[in-house]
């Protein structure tokens, strides 16, 4: 994949709103892979309804989302699945990790797919967030930046064109939002992919392409 197109897309809870001043919504934009975008807004802008489109979890607009040419309300559960496991990878806001499961176990399990990271990686990803002495610590006794930064590791575990993270620091220090900025670099350097992060203050620190307003 490409490209993400946005041609006039309104979600419905915004379809009455006149004064939408925004630069995606109503909007033509088109996010390129290999290039780095922020997309600043608001709280209740739309930021998580953004990426549940991107994720086909939610289709409530009108207009049409591109990828590359395809309209994806053409798609069927199939086309999403290859979506969200080869395509794009997304860092949720809320982390949605298994509680029970540990720290670990919530990366390789996500691993496992496509096998796209090596234990000896992992580890080094931990390490260099500060995290090796959770491996073995179950999600749900981890603190909401550690929670964070496990969610990171896991999105990145994972070929992508796109990754997609909803507000990625919004519970780090400076000291791991630039680490996670690294590691993130890294891996969309080597893969050539595309870089697409939601903030509504404090922003992962990066050499952004472009910026817009949601
Ligand atoms: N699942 C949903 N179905 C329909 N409308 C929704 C849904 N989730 C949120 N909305 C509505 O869409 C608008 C934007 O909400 P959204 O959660 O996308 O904003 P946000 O920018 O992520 O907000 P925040 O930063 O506060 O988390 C809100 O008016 C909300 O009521």
């Amino acid at each position: 994949m490409h490209s993400i197109s946005f041609n006039q897309v309104t979600p419905r809870v915004f379809a009455e709103v006149t004064d939408l001043h925004s630069e995606v919504w109503k909007s033509q934009v088109t996010f390129e892979r290999g290039k780095k975008y922020l997309v600043a807004a608001d709280s209740g802008c739309g930021k998580s309804t953004f990426c549940s489109y991107l994720q086909g979890y939610r289709n409530d607009y009108t207009g049409q989302i591109l990828f590359d040419k395809t309209d994806i309300k053409s798609y069927a559960i199939r086309q999403w699945v290859e979506v969200r496991q080869r395509h794009i990878a997304m860092l949720f806001q809320e982390m949605r990790l298994f509680a029970e499961l540990t720290a670990y176990e919530n990366v390789m399990i996500k691993n496992r797919l496509t096998s796209s990271a090596s234990a000896v990686e992992v580890k080094d990803w931990f390490s260099r967030l500060g995290l090796s002495d959770k491996l073995d610590v179950k999600a749900g006794q981890l603190s909401q930046g550690q929670q964070q930064r496990v969610a990171l590791l896991r999105s990145l575990v994972q070929p992508f064109d796109f990754l997609v993270a909803d507000e990625p620091i919004s519970h780090l220090d400076d000291t791991n939002s630039y680490e996670m900025a690294h590691i993130i670099r890294e891996i969309i350097d080597k893969n050539g992919a595309g870089l697409i992060v939601t903030s509504i203050g404090r922003d992962l620190p990066f050499d952004y392409d472009k910026t817009l307003k949601l």
